[in-house]
């Protein structure tokens, strides 16, 4: 049996103004940074320990790891940061505050453009300064690797193969692994670990830093799965997660 640590990066600078993120590099808030060391306490209290660190490359969920490793007297650890790992792209929505936007489009189309499997919001145009083109972390990318927007479909056609090309073998070789990754990138992830379906994935909500263990079988299969530290809190923080994109 394999076990697995899953973990959203603690509270952003705009997950507190509640603003559509994704591939802006935002880092995290006092609040983020504390979420970070009690996930670190957390693991260190339940025996966990690592071999292997995958994250994305962009700075709230790096800044979440290293306060998690940290705390777990675990900064020597080999990180491998991977764009694929990187939240889903937001596409035009980036920078708009999630409830703003619900009250000038509705619940029901914010719904669709946060949560539905296949229906991305509308792309940023191609001459947006919000385009990561320039981006010196994507230089080694081909320019069409490169969003514009994403729906969660895309985002499993990424993080899948993550998985399958270096995440899964390293696991298979008995690496013990954290991942610090973000709400939509660990979404794809769970639906393909756990076989959701693309109807299903709408109700899946990550909370901002409580670090989700998998324990799996020989095959990578799911055996179950739980959130460590305070359950309460932790569906409170689900909920909270769930009504961001609500008008009131
Ligand atoms: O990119 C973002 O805005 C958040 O990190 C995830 O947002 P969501 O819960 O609205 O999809």
């Amino acid at each position: 049996m394999y076990k697995i640590v899953l973990m959203r990066h603690g509270e952003s600078t705009w997950n507190l103004d509640n603003r559509f993120t994704g591939w802006t590099d935002v880092d995290l808030t006092e609040k983020g940074v504390a979420e970070a060391r009690q996930a670190g306490k957390l693991l260190k209290e339940a025996g966990f320990t690592f071999d292997l660190a995958y994250t994305s490359v962009l700075k709230r969920a790096i800044r979440t790891l290293w306060g998690t490793l940290d705390e777990m007297d675990l900064m020597w650890l080999p990180v491998v940061h991977d764009w694929r790992l990187n939240e889903r792209h937001y596409g035009a929505l980036q920078g708009l505050n999630k409830a703003e936007t619900a009250a000038k489009y509705g619940d029901e189309q914010v719904l669709v453009w946060r949560r539905s499997y296949d229906t991305p919001p509308n792309a940023l145009d191609e001459n947006d300064e919000r385009t990561s083109y320039s981006d010196p972390r994507y230089a080694g990318l081909k320019r069409e690797q490169i969003p514009l927007t994403e729906c969660l479909k895309d985002t499993v056609q990424r993080v899948v193969p993550a998985w399958n090309d270096t995440i899964a073998p390293a696991i298979r070789s008995g690496k013990r692994i954290i991942i610090s990754a973000h709400g939509n990138s660990l979404r794809a992830l769970i639906k393909m670990l756990d076989g959701i379906s693309d109807a299903d994935i709408v109700n899946l909500n990550i909370p901002n830093g409580q670090p989700l263990v998998y324990e799996l079988d020989a095959d990578l299969k799911p055996i179950k799965s739980y959130y460590l530290g305070d359950q309460e809190a932790i569906q409170a923080a689900l909920q909270a997660v769930a009504s961001q994109g609500k008008s009131k």
